[in-house]
């Protein structure tokens, strides 16, 4: 079921982006658009260029060709930067610090909203216990709001796999985005973990922060997304609302193999296979003998 949602201006806007590797292109001329308010899918086969777009829209990769702009204004080419600016992401791979306790991940993720600079941090003044103190009852926040506070001083490392997926988001949503980025975040999910990531989803959306999520299970994007776009070998295949793309024919293509323009047709492959037979008879034969 797809929310009803009330989406306004642009929040994130990527113009004619382009990705070469040597000879390799894995984005080809992508235009795409988040709107506040909306959740948004990427999809496409392996290989069609999704996590290369998002490393370009989040500072990772500059892209070759294109502008990727945030709330209007073009965005800097540094990871860090991007998320300063309002863009957080989590990974296809857990990355969180697996040593320190919940808590102390959030706290992380704060560092890029806290102003306290290196000498009021190790002089612990009193510009630096209010911060600490203001970042402390945010993080807590974060957790309730994730379901986690229960098990704010246990170690990262120990917390079930869905859990450890929601405190990468909990820590992504610490440094206060606009725009919440997801790589494959049911990525390994048993169906209960990943109803309760649909559900964490939309109550992030509910509090004002659009969302961009790659995923290949699609009964979870199209049940969750406003809008989804199809990525296939690097280009912006659709785009539309779920029940448009899910019924596109060259996104069924693309999912599952049907011939592409330019493929053999049945005949040739008849012939290769006719062929293969022989072969496989001849070497028998000679087995045999
Ligand atoms: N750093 C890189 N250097 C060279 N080629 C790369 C690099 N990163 C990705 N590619 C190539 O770019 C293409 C797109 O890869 P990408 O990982 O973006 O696809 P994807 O849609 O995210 O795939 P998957 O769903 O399997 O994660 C692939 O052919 C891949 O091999």
């Amino acid at each position: 079921m797809t929310t009803d949602t009330t989406t306004g201006a642009p929040v994130l806007e990527a113009t004619g982006v382009t990705m070469r590797f040597g000879g390799l292109t894995a984005v080809r001329n992508v235009d795409f658009t988040v709107n506040s308010g909306e959740i948004v899918g990427l999809i496409g086969p392996n290989g069609a260029g999704k996590t290369t777009f998002f490393n370009c829209l989040t500072g990772l990769y500059v892209p070759t060709e294109g502008t990727v702009r945030y709330k209007g204004t073009v965005l800097p080419s540094k990871p860090h930067l991007v998320t300063k600016a309002g863009m957080a992401r989590t990974f296809q791979n857990i990355r969180l610090f697996a040593n320190m306790t919940v808590l102390e991940n959030v706290l992380v993720g704060r560092h890029t909203r806290t102003k306290e600079g290196l000498w009021s941090a190790l002089l612990r003044g009193p510009g630096f216990k209010k911060a600490e103190a203001a970042s402390h009852e945010r993080a807590m926040e974060l957790l309730e709001f994730t379901g986690l506070a229960e098990k704010a001083d246990h170690l990262a490392r120990n917390l079930p796999y869905g859990e450890q997926r929601k405190l990468e988001i909990a820590r992504a949503l610490a440094s206060e985005p606009g725009l919440l980025l997801l790589d494959e975040p049911t990525a390994g999910m048993n169906p209960q973990e990943t109803r309760a990531t649909e559900e964490l989803i939309f109550a992030v959306r509910d509090q004002g922060i659009a969302v961009l999520v790659i995923e290949h299970d699609m009964r979870f994007i199209f049940n969750l997304c406003d809008r989804v776009a199809c990525l296939v070998q690097g280009e912006k295949l659709v785009e539309g609302t779920s029940d448009v793309v899910q019924s596109d024919e060259r996104v069924i293509a693309a999912y599952l193999g049907t011939p592409f323009e330019g493929a053999p047709e049945d005949s040739a492959l008849a012939d290769v296979e006719a062929a293969e037979a022989a072969q496989s008879t001849t070497s028998t034969e000679g087995d045999t003998k």
